[in-house]
Order: structure tokens, then sequence, then C-alpha cells
């Protein structure tokens, strides 16, 4: 006899010595027919569901009992002339209150129809019993459901109520209804303010190292998750437990709005497609389970599990370590094309617990609570036979607030790991987030051979870590036992979280997650995601609630293997750092325009005043220039062009000329751009004058505190969001794309005014008349920054648009207006890739110190648009005419 049927029999015998009870593993839970499966999974139209006739119960039956009598040896029999099923799917209107009434008893005779015929086929059973339920169809429900699911009108069609199969699922299950109790919110705001916190998603991003993602809810680098934000867009039974010491959410990609919706906003976004190991976001937040590197956690005003309302919009929880991750199965929303053989997508959950070294967390006003805590995979390893540790909680944290003297909790910066630590399979210390920035002492692996090695120790080690499998409190004690489910009259003894189960169908073991029952949570098990029931396995409907075991969701111990490697607060940037700081490679640097964290309130704050770091909240000021900082145009780097280096694409149609300037010995490019008009380009007909200017142009940016980072009036990014560069602007107010600052001539400085003279002179000498600009725009641009794509066709804008260049060199560039592609329908996927949709660059020419650059004509505006990429620190004043 096989082994597995060995272990049956002795199942059966154990069953029988129980009189009634039945032994999980000797239940027989054949799944129900392929259609059953699938019309009970989602909500299906009528004429699809093919409910089973007699000749496919019979058909299925055979199949079945045949495949029954191969593996019990024979131990069904026929049945079927037994069975009297209905086959009608009764259209009805509005039920009365009797409905439950009628539910419970139809309910009951199906259960008594599945005790008769369990030891025939509980799958004929559950046939029946469904269709004794009389399934309900009706349009008004479908769509008043389908909108509460968030799905589109399309699903509104008529198809099973999937929370009438809830009520079936639970009857069979004999699942007692546990609702979702929802966060209400009602917490006090806590005493303490957060490490971090902050306005806009931008100043996250530039503020902190290890959080740079504009649109994906993680942020990772080669691999490596730095942070994790939990936003909108919950999944189900993502849940903020035990004070936020644990938080279940969910993996990340391949979600939509859908998008036949009619409104985009109060709708969750769906999958599109299964999550899986070859998305990198999910593969990155698996490797940190398995690596252990722990993880920021950032909470923004739209996480719904958060118990008390936030007062800004995002703020720092602080480090979580992945304890657990699984799969679920999610309904696929109507309009999202199914994968193959099955209707619903993989989604990930991920399980984060907070890493117990910071402390308590910042928001328990209450520090006396005890927290019943689960020891960790480590002390199970060391003690397999020993009961559960037993562990205050609350001492420890008495303790640790002592230690830490009411601190806000950030941590002390620890030495930045090694390579050596990160190839170390045991202790693992993560590596600190990439960052351009030198001031922040916790480093980048910069090092692309570092990178490669680290990427090797993971695709390595991770074989063995899935050897290891995911190793989880219990585990490795009970995979010695044989645990068997009862079932003792008619209520489901479940084993404790740490008894864990096999599953029937796959036999592989099992962790019991979810109060309702025994659930195999691996995608590739015919069992996977299905309830087990007295009539058989049955599959999960939509918006069936499953709660999580009491047990599962208690915190778990640190593993000593969690490393932080750097606090949350970022370091200061360097107080007073070098605007000329050539050592370094960089004039102006990027340090100087990446964010910072007020030590004072912690706002999160992008830097957007030229000469001083201030908060936005609180008025703090960091690091302001001086005049030791400027910088002269004798440091700059600056490469001889040839005519300015210009490109034209061929198929652009632009033609060039040269012309020179005799009364200033100077080149003009002129460029033609097809019915559109003319671009010139002076090369440096002036720049002895314009280094004064730019030293000027510092001087005048430090004493009047003009130039600040403004914000874009259209943006793809919710929230405010600043324009990388400087900019002041004087005359006529010429707030175009961005709402830059305007003040009125008289109020101009010195250096500003020589600069419209200058610019005004050079168009005179091209086109033989004075043109009366009444408007400078002045942009200072640090390095790294730049001007992307867009046009200076403010209304009213006059035909002649030109610019001064100080500094660095810059390209720039013209390229044929595109449709502005809707960004928000593929904003959640990732996905967009605006290379696709982009036509070529037409035109592109350099800039350099003391250059001149004229468009001409309204046309080049409306055709066109242009960008400016400088290789470093640089100034550009454009002078127009505006309200024409
Ligand atoms: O930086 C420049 O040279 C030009 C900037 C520009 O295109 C603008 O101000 O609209
Ligand atoms: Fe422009």
């Amino acid at each position: 006899m096989s082994k597995s049927l060995q272990a049956r029999s002795k199942n059966a015998g154990a069953a029988k010595k129980n009189g009634n009870k039945r032994t999980y593993s000797g239940w027989y839970c054949k799944p129900a027919p392929p259609n059953i499966l699938s019309m009970l999974r989602f909500d299906h139209l009528p004429e699809n569901l093919k409910l089973p006739t007699q000749s496919t119960i019979e058909e299925g039956y055979k199949r079945s009992s045949a495949a029954v009598n191969h593996d019990t040896g024979g131990r069904q029999s026929s049945g079927v002339s037994k069975l009297k099923t209905r086959r009608k799917i009764d259209v009805l209107n509005d039920r009365d209150s009797k409905e439950d009434v009628e539910l419970r008893q139809s309910a009951s005779e199906a259960k008594r129809i599945a005790n008769q015929h369990e030891k025939v086929s509980p799958h004929l059973a559950i046939v029946d019993a469904i269709q004794k339920e009389r399934l309900v169809v009706k349009r008004d429900d479908i769509t008043r459901q389908s909108r509460a699911q968030g799905l589109s009108n399309r699903s509104a069609h008529q198809g099973i109520r999937s929370s009438r199969f809830c009520k079936v699922l639970r009857i069979l299950g004999e699942i007692p209804f546990e609702p979702r109790v929802r966060p209400q919110k009602k917490l006090p705001t806590p005493q303490k303010r957060p490490p971090i916190w902050a306005e806009t998603r931008q100043e996250l991003c530039e503020a902190l190292p290890y959080y740079r993602s504009f649109q994906s809810g993680i942020y990772m680098h080669k691999k490596i998750a730095f942070g994790y934000l939990l936003e909108a867009f919950p999944a189900p039974r993502d849940i903020w437990a035990y004070q936020g010491r644990v938080i279940i959410s969910h993996g990340g990609g391949q979600c939509i709005k859908n998008p036949n919706s009619e409104s985009q906003t109060n709708i969750p976004a769906t999958l599109q497609a299964d999550q899986s190991r070859n998305d990198s976001r999910v593969d990155t937040l698996l490797l940190a389970h398995e690596k252990k590197i722990p993880i920021i956690l950032i909470a923004g005003k739209g996480y719904d599990e958060l118990p008390w309302n936030l007062d800004c919009a995002y703020v720092v929880l602080g480090w979580y370590w992945i304890s657990f991750t699984w799969v679920e199965a999610e309904p696929c929303a109507s309009g999202i094309k199914p994968p193959d053989c099955r209707d619903y997508f993989h989604r990930y959950k991920i399980r984060f617990d907070w890493v117990e070294s910071q402390g308590i967390p910042w928001w328990i006003n209450d520090p006396i609570t005890p927290i019943p805590m689960e020891p960790t995979p480590r002390d199970e390893e060391r003690s397999p036979l020993s009961p559960l540790s037993t562990y205050s909680y609350a001492v420890k944290e008495h303790q640790i607030a002592k230690d830490n003297q009411d601190r806000v909790p950030h941590l002390s910066h620890s030495p930045r790991s090694t390579v050596k630590d990160l190839l170390n399979p045991t202790v693992t210390a993560p590596p600190s987030p990439p960052d351009s920035s030198s001031s922040f002492k916790h480093e980048p692996c910069k090092n692309t051979a570092d990178i490669q090695k680290w990427d090797n120790s993971m695709t390595s080690s991770n074989d063995s870590a899935h050897q290891r499998g995911n190793i989880w409190p219990g585990e490795i004690e009970l995979s010695t036992q044989d645990p068997m489910l009862s079932f003792s009259d008619n209520s489901l003894q479940r084993p404790n979280f740490h008894s864990s189960f096999s599953c029937s169908a796959c036999h592989r073991r099992m962790f019991l997650i979810y109060k309702e029952g025994l659930i195999c949570l691996r995608p590739d098990c015919k069992a996977f995601f299905m309830i087990v029931t007295r009539v058989g396995i049955l599959p999960i409907p939509p918006g069936f609630h499953l709660t999580y075991e009491d047990d599962f969701l208690k915190p778990v111990s640190t593993p000593p293997q969690v490393i932080l490697p750097y606090g949350v607060i970022p370091l200061e940037p360097a107080q007073r750092v070098p605007e000329a700081d050539i050592a370094e490679g960089e004039v102006g640097g990027r340090t100087l325009w990446k964010g910072w964290v007020c030590r004072q309130c912690g706002r999160a704050n992008c830097r957007y005043r030229w000469e001083v770091w201030e908060c936005k909240n609180c008025g703090n000021l960091l690091a302001p220039i001086d005049y030791h900082s400027l910088v002269p145009k004798k440091v700059l780097p600056c490469i001889d062009t040839f005519l300015g280096n210009s490109k034209i694409h061929p198929s652009s149609g632009i033609t060039s000329t040269i012309k020179w300037i005799a009364e200033i010995g100077c080149v003009c490019m002129v460029y033609d751009l097809p019915s559109a008009g003319k671009v010139y380009h002076l090369l440096q007909p002036h720049s002895p004058t314009c280094d004064g200017l730019l030293e000027d142009y510092q001087k005048a940016a430090i004493e009047g505190g003009w130039f600040q980072r403004r914000p874009l009036k259209a943006t793809t990014v919710k929230g405010q969001f600043l324009a990388q560069h400087f900019a002041v602007n004087f005359g006529a107010a010429y707030k175009y794309q961005v709402d830059t600052l305007s003040f009125p001539f008289e109020k101009a400085p010195k250096c500003v005014l020589i600069s419209l003279a200058m610019i005004t002179h050079h168009v005179k000498l091209i086109f033989g008349e004075e043109i009366k600009f009444n408007e400078i725009l002045n942009v200072m641009y640090r390095e790294g920054q730049k001007m992307s794509w867009h046009d200076d066709g403010e209304k009213g804008l006059g035909p002649i648009v030109s610019s001064l260049s100080l500094g660095n060199q810059a390209i720039m560039s013209f390229r044929p207006k595109i449709q502005r592609i809707q960004l928000n329908k593929s904003f959640y996927t990732g996905s967009i890739n605006e290379n696709k949709n982009t036509p070529p660059i037409s035109l592109s020419f350099t800039l350099s110190h003391g250059d001149i650059m004229i468009m001409q004509g309204r046309d080049i505006q409306k055709k066109y648009d242009h960008k400016v990429v400088p290789t470093g620190f640089r100034i550009a004043s454009t002078a127009r005419v505006i309200g024409v």
C-alpha cells in the first residue's frame, strides 16, 4: 500500500474511533467540477453560467468517481440516481424579509443532503446545496454590488450574487459571521510629534534618501527595498494591528483604476494581472523578507488603516522588517482580462513587524499596555520543544523608554554596512539608499562592482533562503507532528496558529492565518485560497470576509539578523557647503538643492530658497550661503564648441546658415524651423562683461532672497510640486508654467537690468529694430537641475523671446509638439514609457557662457517644445514681450 493510502486508512480508522468525527486528512475533498468552481468564484452572466445539467453532473460524477476509485480503492459507489437537482436559475425580484429564514432553511436542507451524499460524492452535494439555494439573479443587486466593489457599470450585468454565496459558504463551513471592524479614526493624535512629517510627496522624495519614488509605493534600488509608502488603494485584509507594531499590506504593481469606471475618484485600484516574483517590486519585497532587510514605512493621509487622523500629508512611521509573505486570490474586476483558466489574480500580502530596537513606536501614548509577543524563529530554533516564551513587552518597553529618555525616536547612525556584511549569509545589514548627495553620510552603494556582488549574493543565497522556506514561529517544531483537524459536534476544532496544517490537496504545510478555516496559500495548489467546509473545499467568493487568526496577528520579536543601517532622520546637509567646491567635481552641487528635515519641528522640506534651507513650517534656517561661496567664472569648465555643436535631425526640414555680425565681431547661427520661425544663436559676443554678471547675480541672490523654486501649475503628481530651478521674474508677470514670483522693474537688482539691456542690444543688431521687452525671467540652476520640455506660449506673448546664458554650458533642444499622453490611466501601473510616444529631437545646440539665443516667431511656441539641460551651475535671463 502506498504511503498516502496507509495514511488515509489510518485516518479513516481514527475517524471510526471518534464516532462521527472525521479527521481533516481523512476527509475526501475532491474539488467540485470546474464549472461549479468558476460559477462560485465570481459574478458571471447567467447565460455563461452553464449550471450542470443532469448529464454533466453524471459525467462529472463518473469522472470524479473514477478518480476516487483510483485514489481510494473504490470507496465510493454510484448514487447519482438519488439526486434530484434543480437546474433552473430563478430570476427574482426583491426578496422580502423572509429571505434569511428561507436561506437558512434551504441551507440546512442542503446540509441534510450533503450529509446524505457525502459518502457518495461531496461535490454533488455542493451542486445540490447550491441549487437548493435558488441562486438569485437580479440586475439591480448586481449593479449595486458592482458599484460597492468599485467595479464598472459593465459588470452590472446579471449574475449570481456573490453575497449569496458568501452566506452559503458561511453556513456550509459553519463559519460565524465576524464583520471586519474598520478603524474608526477615533484615537487622539499622538502626543509625540512624528520624527519626520511632510506635506508633499516631493518633500519626502527630496529630503529622504530612502524614499525617492514619486509614483510607486515602494522605493527600491538594485533589488533592495528602502522605503514603503502606505497610502490609498488598499487591498483586502490590509491591517494595522497591535498599535501598528504589525502592519499587513500588499505587494506593489499590476494595479490600475478601472478604466471603465465612470468616476475616477473614490474607487479602488484593481489588479490587472497576477502579482508575481517577475515583478521587481514583489521580488524586492520577498528578498527583503528572505534576507531580513529592514525597510522604513511611511504613512500617507490616504492610508485608511491608520487609527488617528493625520494632520499632515505624510508621516514616517519607522523601521519594520518583513516577517511573512503569502499569496491570496483576488477577483478580477469587470472589464479586466482574467488570466487563462481562472477568474482571479494572485495578490501578494506582506506582513511588516516593528523593529524593537527602536523602542516603542512614537505614536503610542501609553507605554504600559502589554503586548503579547510571539517568539522569533530564532527562539524557536534554539529551543524547539520549550513552550512559547512569554515575553513582557511592557517591561522591555519601560526599559527602552528609560534609556531613550523621551528623545524623539530616531536612531544613532550606525556605521554603514560593508559589502562583506552584505555577503554574510547569517547577519545581513542592508546597504544605505542610493544618494547622490555627498552630505548624507550614509552613502549609497555606489560602486557597481559592490552592487554586482550584492546581487550575486542575493541570487546564490536566495536558493538557501528558498530551501529554508519562510521560517515562522512554530514551523520547525510542528513540522515534526502530524496535526489533525477534526470536526466535532458540527464545530471545527482548529489548532492554534503554531500547529499549522497540511493541505489535503497538495499535502504541504500551511499556517493557519484566517479564522474562517484552512486555506491553502500555495497558488499552484488546486485548493488554493479555498475553504474547507463540510461538503468539500469551496472557493471564496468576492466580498467574503476573512479575518486573521488572533495568534497570527501577534507581534513577533525582531530576529537578530535584522540590523538597522541608519537612522530614519537623515543627517543635515553639511553647514556652509562651499558653493565652489570644485574638488568634489560639483560646483554649486546637487547637495545644495536636496531637501532637509528640520530638527526643530521634523518637517521634511524641499530646498526652495537659493540662499538657505528654510523650514516651511517653523521658519528654521540652515546654512545660509555668504560671499565666500560665490562661484567665479574662472572655476567653471568650458569646452570649446564648433559653432555651438549643433545637431539637426535629417527629417526635421530645419536648415541652418551662418551669419557674421561685424559690429561686434561675432558669429550667429540661424536655424530655420519650417513654417514656425527662426532660432538665432549668437556665440559669446560679450563674455568678459558676463563674468562680472555671473558674480553679481549670485550676490543679488544672497542679498535679496529673490530666487525660489516655485510650484508648477500642472502636474501629474498629487499635491504641490516645485519646479527644479530657482527663478524670479521682473516686469510684467510671467507665470505661464510655474507660479514664479514677480516684481516690478524698479525693484530689480542692477545685474538684471544690465542683462536686459544686453539682450535688447543684440536683438536690435539682428533685426535692426529695438524690441521693448517688458519682462525678464531670471533662472538659477544648481548642479543636476534642468528645465524640461515646455513652450513659452503665455497668452499675449510677443513674437521674440531672447535669453542670455551665464555660467556652465547647457544643451538647448527643440522637438515638435506631441499630444499630452493620458498619464492618469496608467499612473498606477508604473508602466509609462514616455519615450515610446515622443518624437525625436529636431534641433539641439550648446549654449555657452555669454551666448545669446533668440526665438523669432509665435508659431515656434505653438509647434515646438524646447528644453534646457545645463551641465552644472548656470544662470539664464530670458526677456519677452507680454500682453500684446
Ligand atoms: O535656461 C534657459 O536658457 C532658457 C529657459 C527657458 O526656456 C525659459 O525660461 O522658458
Ligand atoms: Fe522656455
